[in-house]
Order: C-alpha cells, then structure tokens, then sequence
C-alpha cells in the first residue's frame, strides 16, 4: 500500500469572482501541478473527506460522518453533474471496519454531494468518474459538531484501513482554511431559512440561483469594513499549516470549536477534512508533508491552502 495525501481550499467562486489576473494564474498553476501529481501517482482509489453545505445534508438528519456508497453531484455553482464511481463493497467494507473501531459512522446508500466534494475531485482528477472514489462526508457547517478529536479517531480508522488494502491510496481532504461565507445558521433562523436548512434538499433552479448570487455578492465586499461576516485569518491559516507539516496531530485535539469560529469565521471547520486526512495518513507512520501554497482571497472567501504529503 502506498498514500499519498492533498488538502486544499474550495471555493465555488473560483471562476466566478475574479482576484485579479495574477492569483487566477498562480492558482491554476499550483492545482495544474498537483493535478499532474495525481496522474502519475495513478491511484487505485481515492478517499475523499469532504463537507456539504446544506445541499445532500439537512437538519432532518444530521450525521456527524456519513460514508456513502453511491454518490450524485448536486451540480451547484459551476461543478459537473452525474454519479461518483464508489466501489460500493469496498465502501462498505470501510463503513464496517469504521464502526468496529468504535466510530459510530453513517451510512448512505444513496448521498447528494455538492462543490464541497466535487470541485476537488474535478480539480485534482480531471472528472468525477477518473477513479474509484469513497467520499466521506464530516459535517463541517451544521453545527453542533463532534469534537476534533473524534474527527483524528475518524481518520485513524481509516488509515488502519486502507493500509489493509494492497494499494495506491490518495487520500484528500477539501475545504477551509479561516473563511466565512454567508451560509444561515439555525439557531435564531426566521421561520423560512429553518425550513430550509431542516428540509430543503432538492430546491428549485431559483432558490438556488439566489442562493448563489448571495455567496457571490459577499465575495465582492468579503473583508471590507460593511461586511459583517468574520475576515479570513492568514496568521490562524498559517499556524494550522504549520502544525500539519510538522506532525503535531495530537495538539488538535485541544481545539475549540467557539473559539475558532470567532478567530477564523464559522466555516473554517471545513478544516476537519484536513484533521482527518492527515490522522489516515498518519495512522500508517511518519508523513512528510510540504506548503504548496497559500494566499488570503477575499474575492473567493477563502484562506486559499494546498498542502501535500506522503509517507516516509
Ligand atoms: O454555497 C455555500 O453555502 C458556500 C459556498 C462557499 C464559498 C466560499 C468558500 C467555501 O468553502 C464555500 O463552500
Ligand atoms: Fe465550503
């Protein structure tokens, strides 16, 4: 068995908001090279822990992690339409060996994923069918959330399981670093966005077009001073990228999710894609693990991370 890890920012105004020529090209770039890396690792599968935003995951029922052994794109924003390609036994066989970890993971015969799981896919595959993929959902912006320490025993789990496979495993973590798009909250919600957030899975060409005009038009005043929404945080990105690349996984666990979401801006959670890649990686051995890059972008409400790694 062989790993190879990739953590990386998502954002769905990539191509919609513009940062200026410059941070575009950079940007291609860096997800060109990573993207060249993946076709010569060639792997035989891919795990991706990924989070949703309210488009296959609602309050109805909300799972700390879902593991799902058939998958359809949502196609929000501008991410390809159609079914992932899980190999349904073997995604079942992780839900197992999961849960006889002590992991209490759900399980989805049938999953909506949205940019959250797909835009990465695309970026580092090229498509959403490429390679077989298990997408694992941990709930990022549905609050309340599982401690982090319980997103490493997540990862772990899955590290000892794939290292049970005679395989090429690229395991990818997507979302954060400090962001905070205008995503609603339920707490305090008018009657309308409650119902949304319950049970709005599914919502009509319009809701969902208004949905993302609002994400878009916060990105044009996204860390000005009439923006309310908490300004991303490149000193708390930084530190974060620092602790993964000199493996100090245990200190995650200390992490407080108020206290990020005040430091970091609420979304910043998406970073549990990132714990739980890392905790796989890390369940076989030492890791070495590079910045590939890093910028503040406003315009695309992101604290824009790629990070590499791999076994030693
Ligand atoms: O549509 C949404 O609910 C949020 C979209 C969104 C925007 C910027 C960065 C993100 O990570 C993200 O997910
Ligand atoms: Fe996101």
């Amino acid at each position: 068995m062989t790993l190879k890890l990739k953590c990386l920012s998502h954002t769905p105004l990539r191509g919609l908001n513009d940062p200026g020529a410059e941070v575009v090209a950079e940007v291609d770039a860096v997800l060109a090279r990573s993207r060249a890396e993946v076709e010569a690792f060639d792997p035989e599968l891919i795990v991706i822990f990924a989070p949703d935003h309210y488009n296959g995951l609602f309050y109805d029922l909300m799972p700390p992690f879902v593991i799902a052994t058939a998958a359809e794109s949502v196609a929000d924003y501008r991410t390809l339409p159609g079914p992932l390609s899980i190999p349904r036994d073997l995604a079942l066989e992780m839900a197992r060996f999961i849960l006889d970890s002590d992991v209490d993971i759900a399980l989805s015969h049938r999953l909506q994923v949205d940019h959250g799981c797909t835009q990465t896919l695309e970026e580092m595959t090229g498509s959403l069918t490429r390679y077989p993929v298990i997408p694992i959902i941990i709930n990022s912006v549905a609050p309340p959330f599982a401690p982090y320490r319980r997103i490493r025993k997540l990862g772990e789990a899955v590290g000892r399981f794939v290292a049970t496979l005679n395989k090429r495993v690229l395991i990818l973590g997507t979302g954060g670093l400090s962001h905070e798009p205008p995503v609603p909250l339920l707490s305090g919600a008018p009657e309308e966005i409650a119902e949304f957030l319950i049970a709005g899975r599914n919502p009509t060409p319009e809701a969902r077009a208004a949905r993302q005009a609002r994400t878009i038009a916060a990105g044009q005043v996204y860390g000005s001073a009439d923006c309310p929404l908490t300004p991303l945080n490149v000193d708390w990105d930084l530190a974060f990228i620092d602790l993964l690349v000199q493996g100090r996984l245990d200190e995650i666990d200390d992490f407080r999710i108020e206290e990020i979401s005040r430091a970091a801006g609420r979304s910043t959670h998406e970073i549990r894609t990132w714990v739980a890649a890392f905790a796989a990686l890390a369940a076989g051995g030492a890791y070495r693990a590079r910045q590939d890059y890093y910028r503040a972008i406003n315009q695309w409400i992101a604290g824009y991370g790629v990070v590499s790694a791999e076994q030693r």
